[in-house]
This record gives structure tokens, C-alpha cells and sequence, in this order.
């Protein structure tokens, strides 16, 4: 080597030294910080094999553990199980921005209210919607009444009918998430053009075959942690993905994108909510009407109509369809879960279902003769009032519990450290101070609902700790689970679908059990592997449901 260049050399391996060894090790802000790992400091590796495995909130959970509230993950990623303060910060004040971890989630390659990076984009976005989500329109809406009692009434409880031997014993995982989506879509897209996957099953099959293929369990890793690589990779021949993948998001985006065409063709010029009730394509309505409006105020040409279908410029139709698509998914990867891990844990609690039973039967009359014993019966009409289920507490209680331990939001939803506004590297977590800007910091619900200091026994499932009279905690420990309680996260990015989730586990909930007793026949595909259940196909929690007698249950 010519002599000239050693300097050189010398300076660079100096400066690398520093750069990767010393800096990261000694002198970041994140150096005070315990470390997950001992690699942690100097590379993802650690925490980017454990996801690769699909062991993130095990190894992460862990560490916390041994660690503390904070742990880092890598040279600059953090993870944080403090709350209140710290995580709502970070997930919920402005600034945390999202990442390309993100991309994943944007349909149609246009990004949704999930899948903004930015916290001024995501305002406009959810903006849109809130008004339809709010819980005064979602326990009053005639709409949103008729398609929950369409659904529960005409066509799930008649699926759990089990003639005259009075019992019937099916996967109720499949069920529930034909449950969730038949709520969803016709919320999205109004009844006449939602699905029925309760009733037809092959197509609910079909459905969720290609719903899998399009979110790879195996290949989620490079999906969300390296988008770019994997596209990349892709497109200089090296693909990571199977065609199966893309082949089912084009096949998903072309069924929303034909039931979004179909639903818009009915709206009325009146405005989407005179349609029939329960036909009212809600959301779609209400995000179009709201471009609409944005549109006409941009816009210098007088020619603006809504009565136009093609009115909305072509990327808008694209924005509107990813959002609709995004809810979908929502509810896909959630409800179905929750709502099954309740049925599991009443089935498992005689005790505990019993009680709720008697609780429901003093707001609920049992249907004498219904489609509990007789499908051919005509089905009650009607569903409880949604503000008197709402006051019931243990049946609160058992929904707050089983949101606890399964809300199912596996993933870290990672945000990012402020940049902005002055704050650059002045960010405080928890007792750490001067965290610079962009760190990626990921916190899981998961851990958070499962500290031992805040939830007594936090792994067993206790309806009786939400419940003033029964439980054993004191006051002040029962604000401390409240302020800790974290299923639908927090702040202007928190579940916008919250309330109507709640309404529909209360009345699905309702519906069984003044009608039925619950039994586990087979738990063996049910999340006994100790990750969580995601709805492969192979996930099943197959229930007996054995109508009650007129004695039962009073
Ligand atoms: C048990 C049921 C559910 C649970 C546990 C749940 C949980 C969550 C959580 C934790 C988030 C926040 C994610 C983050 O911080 O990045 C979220 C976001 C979201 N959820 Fe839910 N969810 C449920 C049901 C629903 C339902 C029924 C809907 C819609 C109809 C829905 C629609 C959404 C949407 C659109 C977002 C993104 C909101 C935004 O970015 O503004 N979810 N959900």
C-alpha cells in the first residue's frame, strides 16, 4: 500500500471506530439506556432475528423483565413499557411520527390513516371519519342497529342452531371472524353490498385464503421491517415474496375496489344516508362526501357534482378505497380474535358465564322460542338497547378483561422520535433524557397489560378485578389498571373503531348467552403454541353450544 493512502486509512478505521464502536457503546444517549442485548448497542441483529422467528414480543417482553420499563433494541431503537406518561407520549403526542414500517399497510400504493407517516396528514384523514365512528352514532344510528341486528339475529344465531338435539358444535373462530367481517363491510359498503360469509361459507373460505396469502405470516418480516430491501431484491430478480402474495393483493384490492364501485353506484343524490336503512354505505359515504367537500372548496370549476360518480379525481377514488379497505383489515386481524378468546374463557369459567347470564337476563327477556331450538322460527327482531348493555358491569368486566390479555395487536406499531418543533434531541422517555431525534421506539400492549406491579395474577383471566364489590383491589390500584389499560392504544392515532367493537362483543355476547351455554370441545389450534393466534388455517377453537332450558340461567 503506497504510503500516501495510510493516513487515510488510518482516519478511516478511526472514524469508524468511533462511529460504530465507541459512540454507540459510550457516548450515545441511548448508552444509559439497558441494554435487551449485549449486541444490542452495536446491531439489529439480535431483535431483527427474534422478529424474523416471530419471537419480537416474547424476547422484548423478557427484557423488560430482567432490565427495566426501557430496554434498547439496537444502536437506535428503544422499547418502552412506562406508562402513562411515556407511551402516551409517544403515542399520542405530536411529532411521533410512523415509519416505512408502515408501507405495508397502504392499499392501492396510497396510504390510508393507518399508514400516514405524518401526524398533519393523518388529522385530515381521520377527520373524515370520526363523526360515524363517535359512540353517540353508533349506539343511535338506524343503520348501524339494523346491520348488527341483520347480522347477529338472521344469520348467527341461526348458524349456531342446532335443531332438535338442541347442540351444536362448530369452529367458533371461523365463525366470529365471518362475524366481524359481515359487520364490517356492510358498515363500509352498506348490507346489499357487504358480504355474507356467515351464510356462505365457501366464499367466506375464499375470502380469507386469499386475505392470508396477501399477509404472509412467514413473510411478514420483510414485508414490515425491510419494505425497501424486499422491493428491491424483487425487482433485480432476487424476490423474497412469492407470486402467491402478489397475486392475492391485486386479487383483494380488486374485490374492494368492485364492492366500492357497485356500493357508490346506489348513493342517492340526496346523500348516502337515505338509502334504505341498513343499506347506507356509511363509511364509503362519508369519506366521499367529505373529499367531495375538500374537492369543491380546491376547486375553481363551478362543474363540481357530487351526483357525478367519476366527480372524485382518480387518486382520491384511490385514497377512498384504501381506506376502506384498511377498516376492513382492522377489523380482520382483531375483532374475530377478541371475540372468540371471550367465548374460550366463559366456556372454560362456568362460574363466571353463569353470573353473566343472570346479569344479561335481568335487561334481556329469554326468547322463549327461537332460533335457539328452531331455525325456522321467526328470530327476535330486535337487539338490547346499546346504552343498557353498556351499564351492565360484569358483562364490562368480561369484555375489559378478555381485551386485556388478547387485543391481538401483536405487531410494535414502531414511532419514531420528534425532529421537529425544537424538539430535536430533547426528547425524554421515562428517566432518560436528550434521546436524539428519529429513534425508533416500539411499545407492545401485550407487556403493558401484563405488569405484574399494576394487574395482580396478570396472566390469569379475572373478570372480578374490574368490579367494584368483588374484586380485591383497592381504589387507587383500580385507577392505576385503568391508566395502564392500553387495547385500542391512545391518542389521535388510538382505534378509531373502538366503539363500535364494543357494541358488537356486547351484543354478540348478549345474543349467546341468553340463548346458550358455551363448552370447549377442542382447544388444541387455539393459541396453545404460545404465540398469538393470527387466523392461519390452521387456527380453530371448536366450542359446543347447547341451547338453554327454560329453567336455565334464572
Ligand atoms: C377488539 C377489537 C379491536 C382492537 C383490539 C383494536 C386495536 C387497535 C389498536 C391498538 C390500534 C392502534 C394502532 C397504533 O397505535 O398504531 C387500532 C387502530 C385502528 N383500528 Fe382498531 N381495534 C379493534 C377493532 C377495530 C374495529 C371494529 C375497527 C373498525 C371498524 C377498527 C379500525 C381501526 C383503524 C381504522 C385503526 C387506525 C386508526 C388510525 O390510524 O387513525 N379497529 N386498533
Amino acid at each position: 500500500m503506497s504510503t500516501t493512502l495510510l493516513p487515510a486509512v488510518f482516519v478511516i478505521v478511526g472514524l469508524s471506530f468511533f462511529y460504530f464502536l465507541i459512540y454507540p457503546v459510550l457516548l450515545s444517549p441511548l448508552a444509559k439506556i439497558p441494554n435487551a442485548h449485549f449486541l444490542s448497542p452495536l446491531t439489529t441483529l439480535w431483535i431483527q432475528w427474534k422478529r424474523y422467528v416471530q419471537q419480537e414480543i416474547q424476547a422484548v417482553d423478557g427484557a423488560y423483565r430482567e432490565k427495566g420499563l426501557v430496554v434498547r433494541l439496537g444502536p437506535n431503537e428503544i422499547a418502552v413499557n412506562l406508562m402513562p406518561g411515556a407511551i402516551k407520549t409517544i403515542h399520542g403526542a405530536p411529532g411521533y411520527d410512523k415509519t416505512e414500517w408502515y408501507d405495508f399497510y397502504a392499499n392501492f400504493d396510497t396510504r390510508n390513516a393507518f399508514s400516514t407517516y405524518s401526524f398533519e396528514d393523518h388529522v385530515v384523514i381521520r377527520r373524515r371519519v370520526s363523526r360515524i365512528y363517535s359512540k353517540s352514532f353508533i349506539q343511535t344510528s338506524p343503520h348501524v342497529q339494523k346491520i348488527l341486528s341483520t347480522v347477529l339475529l338472521d344469520r348467527y344465531l341461526p348458524a349456531l342452531s342446532g335443531g332438535p338435539q338442541r347442540t351444536r358444535t362448530l369452529n367458533a373462530l371461523d365463525l366470529n371472524f365471518s362475524y366481524g367481517l359481515d359487520v364490517i363491510t356492510a358498515f363500509v359498503f352498506g348490507l346489499k353490498h357487504g358480504s355474507n360469509f356467515i351464510e356462505n361459507i365457501d366464499e367466506k373460505r375464499a375470502w380469507l385464503s386469499v386475505y392470508l396469502k396477501s399477509h404472509p405470516p412467514n413473510h411478514m418480516f420483510w414485508l414490515l421491517e425491510l419494505p425497501n430491501l424486499t422491493k428491491w431484491l424483487g425487482r433485480c430478480g432476487l424476490p423474497i415474496l412469492p407470486q402467491s402474495y402478489y397475486e392475492a393483493r391485486k386479487g383483494l384490492a380488486d374485490w374492494a375496489m368492485k364492492c366500492l364501485t357497485t356500493a357508490e353506484e346506489d348513493i342517492p343524490s340526496q346523500g348516502f344516508e337515505e338509502l334504505p336503512i341498513g343499506d347506507s354505505p356509511l363509511l364509503l359515504g362519508q369519506i366521499r362526501e367529505e373529499m367531495i367537500a375538500e374537492e369543491k372548496a380546491k376547486s375553481t370549476s363551478e362543474k363540481v357534482s357530487k351526483e357525478d360518480p367519476t366527480f372524485l379525481r382518480s387518486e382520491s377514488r384511490l385514497q377512498l378505497a384504501s381506506e376502506c379497505l384498511d377498516h376492513i383489515r382492522a377489523v380482520r386481524d382483531t375483532f374475530g380474535i377478541t371475540y372468540t378468546y371471550t367465548l374460550y374463557q366463559l366456556s372454560l369459567h362456568p362460574e363466571i358465564q353463569h353470573k353473566l347470564r343472570q346479569e344479561l337476563l335481568t335487561v334481556v327477556s329469554k326468547p322463549k322460542h327461537d332460533v335457539a331450538c328452531d331455525a325456522s322460527a321467526t328470530p327476535l327482531r330486535t337487539l338490547p338497547q346499546p346504552s343498557t348493555l353498556e351499564s351492565l358491569p360484569y358483562l364490562h368486566a368480561v369484555i375489559k378483561e378478555s381485551l386485556r390479555l388478547r387485543n391481538t395487536f401483536p405487531t410494535s406499531n414502531p414511532r419514531i422520535t420528534p425532529s421537529k418543533n425544537g424538539n430535536r434531541g430533547n426528547t425524554e422517555i421515562g428517566p432518560y433524557k436528550n434521546i436524539p431525534a428519529g429513534v425508533r421506539v416500539v411499545c407492545f400492549a401485550y407487556s403493558v397489560q401484563r405488569n405484574e406491579e399494576i394487574y395482580k395474577e396478570a396472566t390469569v383471566w379475572r373478570p372480578e378485578r374490574w368490579i367494584a364489590g368483588e374484586r380485591k383491589e383497592s381504589k387507587e390500584e383500580l385507577r392505576k389498571m385503568e391508566q395502564w389499560f392500553w387495547a385500542f392504544g391512545s391518542g389521535s392515532r388510538s382505534c378509531i373503531g373502538r366503539h363500535l367493537a364494543m357494541e358488537m362483543l356486547r351484543q354478540g355476547l348478549a345474543a349467546i348467552y341468553t340463548r346458550y351455554s358455551t363448552h370447549v370441545v377442542d382447544d388444541s389450534g387455539f393459541g396453545q403454541n404460545g404465540n398469538f393466534v393470527t387466523g392461519g388455517t390452521s387456527d380453530s377453537l371448536t366450542l359446543r353450544f347447547e341451547a338453554l332450558e327454560e329453567k336455565d340461567g334464572n
